[in-house]
């Protein structure tokens, strides 16, 4: 199942200072939403105003005409599940513990795992490539195993939006590649904050750059990414070509040319 998201005019403040200003998206159901932008230029702030973590000093988020900010955690968590940057937690349970996590939103207090959950679950971890590690303590996995562990618990809330902060850290080619597929192979509606480019261009539909908290450009990867707004953004100096073989577009930088020479 899958849902539109609409944020409107977000803003938010941190320590008395604007770090978010009026940012806006539209995400029509199955639709993959990149969050691009330099460090500290807002993309976590956004992510967590989206799910509530965090309260807008202004604006909204809608989920299928929902608002999301005055739904309940337990019905949000129905919805919308989010996997956050390191938010690795030093569990001392294993693996399946941490995955079963994610079913809480379904269950009353002290309910008991039943079948449907452990299915739920184990199909979660074969998503992610992690059947293999059911029965490991969380605490003592890799970092990329542990990414990969908490797109499940993600994954098991059965949500219709997944909220993904640099779903890829920690990740290698191959486990990258199928973090970022995994919303359209699950019929999701994701948005995704992303600092590899050329992943954001060619999983996402669309593009929201913020710089300084704002969105200084939106929409498909071909409109927001041009060598100007590579150098005025990110200061770098770079050429958008199109990839040789998925037609999608392409950065290549140059290295030696940053513009803080
Ligand atoms: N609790 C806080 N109090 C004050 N300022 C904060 C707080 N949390 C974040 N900030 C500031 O808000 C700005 C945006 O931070 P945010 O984490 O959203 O950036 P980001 O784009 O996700 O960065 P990165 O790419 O480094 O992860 C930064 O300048 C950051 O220092």
């Amino acid at each position: 199942m899958t849902a539109r998201v609409e944020v409107s005019g977000v803003s938010v403040e941190l320590g008395g200072r604007p770090v978010l200003r009026d940012v806006s998206l539209d995400a029509k159901p199955g639709e993959v939403v990149g969050i691009v932008g330099p460090n500290g230029s807002g993309k976590s702030t956004l992510l967590r105003a989206m799910i509530g973590i965090l309260q807008p000093s202004a604006g909204n988020v809608r989920i299928d005409g929902l608002d999301v900010l005055k739904t309940k955690a337990r019905d949000r968590a129905r919805i919308l599940a989010a996997v956050l940057q390191d938010a690795t937690g030093d569990f001392d349970l294993t693996v399946q513990d941490v995955v079963m996590m994610g079913r809480a939103c379904y269950k009353k207090a002290f309910e008991r795992d039943n079948d449907r959950d452990r299915t739920v679950v184990a199909d979660a971890l074969a998503a992610v490539d992690a059947g293999d590690l059911k029965d490991r303590q969380f605490a003592f996995l890799s970092g990329g195993e542990r990414q990969r562990v908490l797109i499940a618990r993600a994954i098991a809330q059965q949500p219709r939006v997944l909220v993904m902060d640099e779903p890829t850290n920690h990740l290698d080619l191959r486990h990258q590649f199928d973090a970022l597929a995994l919303p359209r192979k699950l019929g999701v509606t994701a948005v995704i904050a992303l600092h590899d480019l050329n992943l954001a261009a060619h999983y996402c539909d669309q593009l929201h750059l913020l710089h300084h908290g704002s969105q200084v450009r939106s929409g498909t990867p071909e409109e927001v990414f041009d060598s100007a707004t590579l150098a005025e953004v990110y200061g770098v100096a770079g050429v958008v070509t199109s990839h040789p073989v998925t037609g999608r577009p392409h950065i290549m930088l140059d290295p030696g040319e940053t513009m803080n020479k």
